[in-house]
């Protein structure tokens, strides 16, 4: 990977003598919930300082205001920075090392570096660049976290298969294959029994995560999310070692107790390595993936449109589709959240407060039909989208 030379400036700033900055990376397929893990951890931060890098797939930035809504920062204690290709360090990315190292060069006001990746995206990428000189002296890989979206995976929606299946089966293993904890999201309406299987699956196709965790609507105590200390530095080596942690809940049998579902975290492996050096990932995005963006001019018949996402979805191999729309309803925009058929139009903190009269949607896929999608839109909701 060719790495891009820091300013001068930045160079002379650097201080390497002091502690090195932890790096959470948070993975995940599209739609599984990453955003709003890393809205909820913000919203939690108490006195830390973080900087976050938001990746996403799309022209559009959309995770990076809603995090920036939430934590309604006035003295800088949250920084944001918008990586709005899909793939955050991998081999064209010349943002991502300057970003680093202005951080480094900040070191004094960053307690931790939150990076999640796009839901397309492998956290190699992030994890090989840790390990380069350049930023291994400035910063160390705290834990890679791996979101899931539990409904999906015990309904075989990331199954083998051909096609589009085995896209999406192969991102998601990957993601998981890599991830130190996974944690288990979307759980609102699981059982026990569910969330066991949950549990067998994630360990079938991921036998290396050392830590999971369950999570309602993404939140997971910031002690379990942060600080957790799994990796050494590895400056010499090309290679990272995981300390043994013990955590919260650790020695309880899993899932033996409801109560305790909410964020405990159990550990099935002992110590293990990998070298990311040996981690094949890709450098070049899948070409199959697409995004598209549709826009209309025209006021949107909410319950029409949100029925007509759902059907593009049903038709073409659409996962994911958000963005913001303004509905015949209301005068503020409203934010749309569509992962597959389940689609959401609703007001958030991120749009409150705005006005708009367009509507724009973002459509990720893999193969699907942009004029199709279009057609379908129009066709459904009586209006105009191209
Ligand atoms: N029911 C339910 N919905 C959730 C939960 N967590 C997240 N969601 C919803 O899932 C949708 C996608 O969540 P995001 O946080 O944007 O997912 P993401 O992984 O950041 O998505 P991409 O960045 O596009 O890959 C949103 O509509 C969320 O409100 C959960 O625990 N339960």
């Amino acid at each position: 990977m060719s790495l891009p030379s820091s300013p001068p400036n930045l160079q002379l700033n650097l201080q390497p003598n002091l502690q090195p900055i932890p790096v959470t990376i948070v993975t995940g397929f599209l739609g599984a919930g990453k955003t709003t893990l890393l809205r909820s951890l913000v919203q939690r931060r108490q006195a830390r300082r973080l900087a976050l890098l938001i990746n996403e797939f799309g022209e559009a930035t959309i995770d990076g205001d809603l995090v920036r809504a939430t934590s309604g920062d006035a003295g800088g204690q949250v920084r944001i920075h918008d990586f709005s290709h899909g793939l955050i360090a991998y081999g064209d990315d010349e943002h991502f090392v300057p970003t680093m190292l202005a951080l480094a060069a900040r070191r004094a006001q960053v307690d931790h570096v939150l990076i999640e990746t796009s839901g397309l995206a492998l956290p190699t990428a992030v994890m090989e660049s840790l390990q380069t000189p350049a930023l291994a002296a400035h910063f160390i890989l705290d834990a890679t976290l791996a979101v899931v979206d539990t409904p999906l995976l015990l309904d075989n929606r990331f199954r083998r298969g051909s096609g589009a299946d085995g896209a999406v089966a192969d991102m998601f293993e990957r993601q998981l294959e890599y991830a130190d904890v996974v944690v288990l999201n979307k759980i609102d309406d699981l059982n026990e029994d569910l969330l066991l299987d949950a549990e067998h699956r994630v360990r079938a196709c991921a036998p290396n995560v050392r830590f999971l965790e369950l999570a309602y609507k993404a939140q997971l105590d910031i002690r379990l999310a942060l600080g957790l200390r799994l990796h050494q530095p590895t400056l010499q080596a090309h290679q990272h070692t995981y300390t043994h942690v013990r955590m919260p809940g650790a020695e309880a049998s899993v899932l033996s107790d409801q109560g305790r579902l909410n964020g405990h975290a159990h550990s099935g492996l002992g110590a293990h390595s990998h070298g990311v050096a040996t981690h094949r990932h890709f450098h070049e995005q899948d070409p199959g993936w697409l995004s598209f963006t549709l826009r209309s001019q025209s006021p949107q018949p909410a319950d029409k449109l949100r029925q007509a996402i759902a059907e593009a979805a049903r038709s073409e191999p659409i996962l994911r589709t958000k963005g913001f729309v303004r509905t015949l309803e209301g005068k503020r925009p409203q934010l749309v959240q569509g992962v597959r058929t389940r689609v959401t139009i609703n007001t958030d903190a991120a749009n409150e407060n705005a006005e708009t009269d367009k509507s724009e949607l973002v459509f990720i896929g893999y193969h699907p039909s942009r004029s199709k999608v279009a057609a379908l839109l129009s066709e459904l909701t009586g209006t105009h989208w191209k």
